[in-house]
């Protein structure tokens, strides 16, 4: 098997690192700083164990690639930037390979099956941070982070099973799931937070807010009876194999949507989150305005340009009140 990584950031990096360090063969697809960064040096993976500077082949566009019969894409791109993603893939000739989506939301897999039929899903639990180019942080531990994995839109094949016992030798730990849907949908609710995470100071008390987005997101997925999954904190699996643990004089950077603000990234992927519930009520009759109005304000903070933190509770408190 060849690993081909679509999107070397938080996740992709993390991932792609953990396999080249484990000795699997392994090819990065990245772009910008961060590519010029990992051919200069390689990759520097932070982790709870230490550091590693690992040495990650990378190329900067999928057309660089002659697709193999074993190859495994894992697709690491915000959701944003998945159908670019996935023309080039195809462009480049990757036609039946298994293609697995390492991503929150729940939008990406549908959109690979209209590319390609061999489409996996996974449950990312990770707490991954990218901010420097060349650097990624991982505050899991004992693993670096818990994928669930299985086909979409259900069953499990032979190619998950292979990718398992992959991820787990480098110490990403793997549980295979017949309806990985139900973890990615319960991961969702989680992710609704990502928004609020970059608006609000760190020290914000960001739970209040969470928690009515996630009940209007109850209220539709049971109106479009869909199933989930608590994926949660307290999940037992969760806390045998990845807890967040701290690393000295490595703070963690927040959400993976406050990340991008920090870094300038120029788009968030809040419409594939909160957007998902907005777009879910309108199909279910199910109203969710609450996560309608984040995803606007969300273009806004990328729009103004003015970073992650600069809205006070009571600002929040406002929008969330009146609209
Ligand atoms: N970070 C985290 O802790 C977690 C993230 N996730 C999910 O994982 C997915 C990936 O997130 P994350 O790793 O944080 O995102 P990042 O933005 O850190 O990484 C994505 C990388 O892909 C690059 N990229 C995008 N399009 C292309 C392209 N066409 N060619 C080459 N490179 C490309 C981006 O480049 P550029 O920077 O130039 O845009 C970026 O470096 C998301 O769905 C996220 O929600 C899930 C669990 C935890
Ligand atoms: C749950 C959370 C916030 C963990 O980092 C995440 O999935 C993300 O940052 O996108």
């Amino acid at each position: 098997m060849r690993i081909i990584i679509h999107g070397v950031g938080a996740i992709g990096g993390v991932v792609g690192a953990a396999l080249a360090e484990s000795g699997q063969e392994v090819i990065g697809i990245a772009r910008g700083r961060m590519l010029e960064a990992i051919r200069a040096d390689g990759i520097r993976l932070v982790s709870p164990k230490g550091r590693a500077q690992v040495d990650l082949p990378c190329v900067a566009h999928p057309s660089e690639i002659t697709f193999r019969p074993d190859d495994v894409v894992l697709l690491c791109v915000k959701g944003q930037d998945t159908e670019p993603a996935l023309r080039d893939l195809r462009a480049a000739g990757m036609t039946d390979q298994p293609l697995v989506c390492l991503q929150n939301g729940v939008a990406n897999e549908r959109a690979a099956l209209r590319y390609f039929p061999n489409v996996h899903g996974a449950m990312v639990a990770m707490p991954a941070t990218y901010l420097e180019p060349g650097e990624v942080i991982t505050h899991g531990a004992p693993c670096y982070g818990l994928l669930v994995l299985g086909r979409y839109p259900g069953g499990t094949d032979a190619a998950d099973t292979a990718l398992k016992e992959t991820l787990d030798r480098a110490n990403i730990a793997t549980i295979l799931s017949d309806r990985v849907m139900d973890s990615k949908y319960g991961k969702l609710l989680m992710n609704l937070g990502n928004i609020v995470d970059a608006l609000l100071p760190l020290d914000a008390d960001r739970a209040r807010f969470t928690e009515r987005l996630k009940d209007e997101a109850r209220a539709v997925f049971a109106a479009a009876g869909i199933g989930y999954e608590d994926v949660g904190l307290d999940d037992p699996q969760r806390k045998q194999f990845m807890q967040i643990t701290e690393i000295e004089g490595v703070p963690r950077s927040g959400s993976s949507t406050r990340q991008s603000i920090a870094r300038g990234a120029g788009s968030v992927e809040t419409d594939y989150l909160n957007g998902e519930i907005a777009l879910l009520g309108r199909l279910h009759d199910t109203p969710a305005p609450l996560n309608a109005r984040l995803t606007g304000l969300s273009a806004r903070l990328v729009a103004d340009g003015n970073g992650a933190g600069g809205m006070s509770e009571a600002e929040l408190e406002a929008v969330f009140a009146n609209g």
